[in-house]
């Protein structure tokens, strides 16, 4: 018998049923659209924010903007140069759009993250990563505590840019320019459960504007911070 010591990167039965459920969710709603890309399962929907959403959720960014962290040890300044913060979950705004989220996604709001607000000036980027959790890493004994792997990430645009600050997803060979109230929401696994490494992705630099977006991942348990 070969022990599993770690089981957030392998398949599992348990995270393969969070994406059956939420890719049936999201195929059956006509607002909805899959993209085209054979190695992700990545949806979009335009206009799931309002303008007066996302000017409000940019302010509370503006607000509460800090230079961005990362997980991991050691090259931060450069590897994710934008500011962000972590929204006030008990403010109405931010509680609107994540229960949003969770209606879209049928995913349970005590699965998700606190949302995330992200600002992006010109020549300010996220190089590529993976939102799962490298199972190597110091720090995942602590996420597998705190509610195991992260299955989807939503991210919704608050704000078109002139040019640049694309999402890419270099293994699939396709990317997302901003657009002002869309969300984006992909699998971080495989059907199977399994991390997946094609979700690979980046924000590009952005060129010209600024570029405002909140994101929400989701854990494939209850998330205990
Ligand atoms: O800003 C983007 O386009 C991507 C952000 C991202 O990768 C994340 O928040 O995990
Ligand atoms: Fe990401």
């Amino acid at each position: 018998m070969t022990a599993v010591i770690d089981d957030g990167g392998v398949a599992s039965a348990a995270r393969a049923r969070i994406g059956q459920t939420v890719r049936a969710r999201l195929d059956r709603n006509p607002m909805v659209s899959r993209i085209n890309a054979p190695l992700l399962e990545i949806y979009g929907r335009r206009d799931f924010l309002s303008e007066a959403e996302c000017a409000d959720l940019r302010a509370l960014i503006d607000a509460g903007a800090q230079p961005s962290t990362l997980f991991s040890d050691g090259a931060n300044a450069e590897y994710r140069t934008s500011h962000s913060c972590n929204l006030d979950p008990a403010n109405p705004l931010v509680m609107a759009v994540s229960d949003r989220i969770c209606a879209l996604t049928g995913l349970p709001a005590d699965h998700g993250e606190t949302l995330q607000g992200q600002r992006y000036v010109a020549g300010q980027e996220y190089k590529a990563h993976c939102d799962y959790f490298p199972v190597t890493a110091n720090y995942w004994p602590a996420m597998r505590k705190s509610g195991g792997q992260r299955s989807w990430t939503a991210m919704i645009y608050l704000s078109a840019v002139d040019a640049g600050g694309e999402t890419h997803f270099p293994h699939c060979e396709f990317m997302v320019p901003p657009v002002e109230g869309m969300i984006l929401v992909w699998n971080n696994m495989n059907p199977d459960g399994a991390p997946n490494p094609n979700s690979l992705h980046a924000a590009k630099p952005v060129e010209g504007g600024m570029k405002y977006v909140v994101t929400k991942w989701f854990r494939e348990r209850r998330w205990g911070a």
